[in-house]
């Protein structure tokens, strides 16, 4: 079924890519966010919640979720990555089309199943996960949510960016530094990269994006 639907999205285009942006609290998702939609810095409050955002660079469109990530919210970010596609479908006019032209599969559950099973499949998926390269202390609790999120099967095909932000501040961990703590060599299934930037000047940020087109471009 899921080769059904992946020829029936095919007809419909494919242009979309899915990125969640995670981290810590403070670290500069937000600001990363607007940084990549505007460029320019806002003034940010702490996320409650999820901004998202349609970035489009080089004619790509990506859906740029950034969460809030205060220790709290942080147990809410697998909702992003494990409903959204699914969500995200139901909500699609693309997939109603399919309906109303009587392709869809009787059981809604396992419209579900095959949905999700398509958005990984059809979708590059990818995950940024942000460092403040100031907090060292905080470190261990990037790393221990870092493959907490990992586990996670919906993630086995993900890109994995790595901004290691911040780089302005005098005494700041280099990206090499941040690779080594969080031990990144050791990402087996999943495709990563790191990159050193400042959100406030923009530099680093489309190195990073570079890589994530990249990766869309080997698929
Ligand atoms: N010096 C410096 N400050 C930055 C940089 N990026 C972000 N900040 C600042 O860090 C603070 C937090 O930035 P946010 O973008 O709100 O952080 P966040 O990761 O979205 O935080 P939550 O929403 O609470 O998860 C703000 O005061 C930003 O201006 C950077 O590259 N350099
Ligand atoms: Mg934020």
């Amino acid at each position: 079924m899921g080769l059904l639907f992946s020829k029936i999205w095919s007809l419909f285009g494919n242009e979309e890519h899915k990125i969640v942006i995670v981290g810590l609290d403070n670290a500069g998702k937000t600001t990363i966010l607007y940084q990549f939609l505007m460029n320019e810095v806002v003034h940010t409050s702490p996320t409650i919640g999820s901004n998202v955002e349609e970035v489009v660079w080089r004619n790509i469109h990506f859906i740029m979720w950034d969460l809030g990530g205060q220790q709290s919210l942080r147990a809410a970010w697998s909702t992003y990555y494990t409903n959204t596609e699914a969500s995200k479908a139901l909500s699609n006019p693309k997939f109603f089309i399919i309906e109303a032209v009587g392709l869809l599969v009787a059981s809604y559950a396992s419209f579900i199943h095959d949905i999700v099973e398509l958005g990984l499949d059809v979708f590059m998926y990818f995950v940024i996960v942000v460092v403040d390269s100031t907090d060292r202390e905080r470190l261990s609790v990037i790393r221990e949510e870092l493959y907490k999120m990992l586990a996670h099967e919906e993630l086995s095909k993900a890109g994995v960016l790595v901004y290691a932000n911040k780089q302005d501040v005098k005494g700041s961990m280099s990206a090499s530094e941040i690779s080594k703590e969080l031990d990144l060599t050791s990402i087996k299934q999943q495709q990563w990269h790191i990159q050193s930037c400042c959100a406030l000047t923009g530099e680093g940020l489309y190195q990073g994006l570079e890589w994530i087109v990249s990766r869309l471009k080997k698929k």
